[in-house]
């Protein structure tokens, strides 16, 4: 698929090349290729079971293709773990884990400092300027199992963003928050620019809404394998949305 003209010349964050992505001998994403705009916002789009979770995992490392070449960074997905975060979908807190918000912010720095290791300055200042960013400052000292649904999202975010990654990957970020915490987690989707470095980081999210999907820069539907990719306007066409979905949509609009 023809790249636009502002796609160009945008290195590649994500580099797949006739991949293969299988569970056991079930195989999730049949073998496909697709790119990934580095500094830019990618929307993973596609039905339940389409893919797009194995396909997440897969550029993280943890699952290893069966077929095909994947680059992350120019590296191995394993070798480039380091620069990339990873938001899974909001998870429950074990109530007997003793955890402020602070510190499981803080997680998120140890990661790549060595848990034994003090905090530095920077590390400090990244955990605040993640926790202002999420607007979740004032909870910073509140357990994490006192916190509603929507309020954990935000945590767990914090955390991604903290660690100042290249790559912020964020799994169904939108799914199930109320507008406020939607609305301060989108502005995080869009928002590729890291003001503290100046550095500009790649967002890949999945998404099951459309006019989210559209909202991106690059786009990637899949459907058990990569049915089409590229900006939004050539990707969201109704032939390519029915070979993935298999259906026009609860109110399709009239003929
Ligand atoms: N651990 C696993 N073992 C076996 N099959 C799996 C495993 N994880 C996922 N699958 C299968 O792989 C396919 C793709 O799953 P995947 O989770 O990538 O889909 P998805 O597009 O992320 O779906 P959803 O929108 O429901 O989150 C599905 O058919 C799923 O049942």
């Amino acid at each position: 698929m023809p790249e636009t003209s502002q796609e160009v010349d945008t290195p590649h964050a994500v580099e797949a090349t006739d991949i293969t992505l299988a569970h056991g001998t079930f195989v999730a994403l049949a073998k496909s290729s697709c790119h990934i705009p580095a500094g830019r916002v990618t929307a993973v789009i596609g039905p339940n079971g389409s893919g797009k979770s194995t396909f997440l995992n897969s550029v993280t490392g943890l699952i290893v293709p069966v077929g095909g070449t994947l680059a992350v960074l120019g590296q191995r997905p394993v070798d480039a773990r380091p620069r990339v975060s990873y938001v899974l979908q909001n998870v429950e807190a074990p109530v007997d884990l003793p955890l402020t918000v602070r510190e499981t912010v803080a997680m998120g720095r140890y990661a790549s400092l060595g848990w034994f290791r003090r905090l530095r300055s920077t590390d400090r200042d990244a955990i605040d300027a993640a926790l202002e960013r999420m607007r979740i400052a004032d909870l910073a000292h509140r357990h994490l199992h006192e916190l509603s649904g929507g309020q954990r999202h935000r945590v767990l975010v914090a955390q991604g963003l903290a660690q100042e990654h290249d790559i912020l990957i964020l799994d169904e970020p939108l799914a199930g928050l109320d507008v406020v915490s939607a609305e301060v987690i989108d502005g995080i989707v869009h928002d590729t620019g890291d003001s503290r470095t100046g550095d500009r980081r790649t967002v890949i999210h999945t998404t099951h809404d459309l006019s989210e999907a559209a909202a991106a820069d690059h786009v990637i539907l899949m459907g058990g394998r990569v049915v089409a990719e590229g900006p939004p306007d050539e990707v969201l066409l109704e032939e390519h949305l029915v070979e993935a979905f298999g259906t026009r949509g609860l109110h399709p609009p009239v003929d």
